[in-house]
C-alpha cells in the first residue's frame, strides 16, 4: 500500500469542516512525469473530451479504458480504502442509508450491477487559456461522497494561473469559494456532491463544485481518481 502514512483523524476532521483535505507529497517528480506521460499513449483511453466543443472549459481529457496503468489503479484501490470509513461516517450523520465497503473491487461490483461499469479515472491537460467550469462528476445515481486529483505538474515551474477552485453552496446564504494550488506530487481529496455541515439541530448537506481557473502559461496536467463508474 503506498498510503499508509496518512494521519486518518487529521485528513478525516479537514474533510468533514471543509470539504476537502490535501494530502502531503506522496509520489516523486519521476513518478509524476510518468504518469503524465500516459496522456499521450493514447491506447490506453476509452474517450477523449474536447472541453469547448461542450462547454466544459477549454483544455482536454482523457478517461482511461480498463484495465487501469498499475500505478493508477493502486492508488485508486489505496485511497478508497482509506476514505471509505470517513464516507460511512458522512453518511451516518446525514443520515444516508448507503455504506460502503472498504474494498474497491467489492463497490465497484455493486455500481457495475447498477449498469455504471465503465472506468472514470481520468488524465486532463490544460494549456495557456484554458480551463475548467464548476462542476460535479457523477455519472449515474450510485456516486462515492470523495474524488481525489493527483496534481502532476509544477505550478510556478510547469505552468501559472490553472488554480482548483471549490465552491461550496451554503443553503439560503452566498456562495463561499477557496482557491488551491497544490504543488507538484500532493493528493487533493474532496466531496464529490455535499459535505455534511453542522448546525444547532444536527448536520445538513451543502453542495460542492470544483473547477480550474485560467491557465495563463505553461501546461498543467493532472490524474483525475473517481471511485464510482459511469453508466
Ligand atoms: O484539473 C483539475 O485539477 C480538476 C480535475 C477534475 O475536475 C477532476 O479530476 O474531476
Ligand atoms: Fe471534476
Amino acid at each position: 500500500m503506498i498510503l499508509t502514512n496518512l494521519d486518518r483523524p487529521t485528513y478525516q476532521a479537514n474533510l468533514a469542516e471543509t470539504g476537502f483535505g490535501l494530502l502531503p507529497s506522496i509520489l516523486q517528480k519521476k513518478e509524476c512525469q510518468e504518469l503524465a506521460d500516459l496522456f499521450d499513449a493514447t491506447e490506453l483511453y476509452r474517450k477523449t473530451i474536447v472541453m469547448q466543443q461542450h462547454g466544459y472549459g477549454s483544455g482536454e481529457y482523457k478517461y482511461f479504458s480498463y484495465p487501469l496503468p498499475p500505478l493508477v489503479d493502486q492508488l485508486r484501490h489505496d485511497l478508497f480504502t482509506q476514505l471509505a470509513p470517513v464516507a460511512n461516517d458522512w453518511n451516518a450523520r446525514l443520515g444516508l442509508p448507503l455504506r460502503y465497503p472498504d474494498n474497491l473491487d467489492e463497490w465497484l461490483e455493486t455500481c457495475h450491477q447498477a449498469g455504471q461499469n465503465r472506468p472514470t479515472p481520468l488524465m486532463l491537460k490544460y494549456g495557456p487559456g484554458d480551463w475548467n467550469a464548476l462542476h460535479q462528476d457523477l455519472y449515474g445515481e450510485l456516486y462515492f461522497p470523495f474524488q481525489a486529483v493527483l496534481f502532476l505538474s509544477q505550478p510556478g515551474v510547469d505552468y501559472t494561473g490553472g488554480e482548483f477552485i471549490m465552491t461550496e453552496q451554503r443553503p439560503r446564504m452566498q456562495s463561499k469559494a477557496t482557491v488551491l494550488q497544490p504543488h507538484q506530487g500532493q493528493i487533493l481529496v474532496f466531496t464529490t456532491r455535499y459535505r455534511p455541515a453542522k448546525s444547532a439541530r444536527g448536520y445538513y448537506r451543502t453542495a460542492m463544485r470544483h473547477g480550474v481557473s485560467d491557465v495563463h502559461t505553461g501546461q498543467r496536467i493532472n490524474l483525475g481518481l473517481i471511485f464510482h463508474d459511469a453508466a
